[in-house]
């Protein structure tokens, strides 16, 4: 994709799978949009092949939107309507739809039928951008930063919903968030943009081991000190402290690489320039 002489996404190569839930990581700027909305049919590629249930989206009908169901990161202006009515006239788009009224129960949007949709707070608004995602009942699913002003709550509430659909119904789920953790508890696989590039792809555990991020063990000392050590092979040195110590190791916690650390490492091995602050310990190695 090219924006002008910008080439902003340079040869993105990806299949998803029928029935996975896919997460498109990456910072600000790297392609994430831009990529979401090419399949979503918004936006024209410059080249390449994309197909998505089968179809290039260039020539999507609407009988093929019909099986999307988008949750998109700006929210539409029906600041007008009331929140049952917007949802209901949603629903007549589709051949299938959802019951409005248990689908305001999903969301938990019960409360607010008869509410004002301009009177919604920001985490009821993305509530209903949910519902009126799903409403259709669609294949596939684009979640674009879907729980962005999220309560904690709401977000548990959300990522079970996510879930469900994915378990129960087969949705196939694209979702792009800036939430390591939110990617890391619904994502079977993950793949990380940088600079318009596919920088890593594969399961949470395969994208810590290729980022080589290693475990940190802590652990209090015979005199008291606490200690700290970063190594590939926790359970060697654990069992040298054991050694060692000739008993328990006090305070012992092992702690796994988790998907931020292994996210950072790759965001900043890829944008780091040399004489960047970080690049000594690695130039010294
Ligand atoms: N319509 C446009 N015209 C020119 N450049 C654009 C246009 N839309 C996006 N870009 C540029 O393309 C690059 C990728 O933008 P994109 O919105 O896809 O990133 P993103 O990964 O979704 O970022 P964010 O996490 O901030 O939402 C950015 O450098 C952006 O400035």
């Amino acid at each position: 994709m090219t924006y002008g002489s910008r080439e902003v996404l340079q040869g993105v190569d990806l299949d998803i799978h029928r029935g996975e839930i896919f997460a498109l990581l990456g910072p600000n700027g790297a392609g994430k949009t831009t990529t979401v909305e090419i399949l979503e049919g918004f936006r024209r590629r410059s080249s390449g092949d994309v197909r998505v249930l089968g179809t290039d989206p260039v020539r999507g009908d609407d009988a093929w939107r019909g099986r999307l169901g988008l949750v998109l990161q700006s929210w539409r202006d029906h600041g007008r309507w009331r929140v049952g009515e917007l949802v209901g006239h949603f629903a007549e788009y589709y051949p299938d739809p959802r019951d409005p009224k248990e689908l305001l129960d999903v969301v938990g949007l019960t409360a607010q039928t008869d509410q004002l949709v301009s009177r919604l707070s920001g985490g009821q608004r993305r509530r209903l951008d949910v519902a009126l995602g799903i409403v259709g009942r669609p294949e596939l699913l684009f979640l674009d930063e879907p729980t962005t002003g999220f309560d904690p709550e709401a977000r548990y509430d959300f990522h079970v919903l996510v879930e469900k659909l994915s378990a129960d119904e087969g949705v196939t789920v694209l979702l792009t968030t800036h939430d390591l953790i939110e990617a890391e508890r619904l994502a079977d696989r993950i793949a990380v943009l940088v600079d318009g590039r596919i920088r890593v792809c594969g399961t949470p555990a395969e994208l810590a081991r290729q980022a080589a991020a290693r475990a940190e063990v802590r652990w209090t000392a015979q005199d008291g000190t606490p200690r700290r050590e970063r190594t590939e092979d926790p359970s060697q040195l654990v069992w040298e402290l054991h050694r060692d110590t000739g008993g328990p190791i006090a305070d012992l916690e092992v702690r796994r690489p988790t998907l931020e650390d292994t996210y950072l490492h790759m965001v900043n091995t890829e944008n780091r320039r040399p004489g960047d602050p970080g690049d000594r310990e690695d130039s010294a190695a």
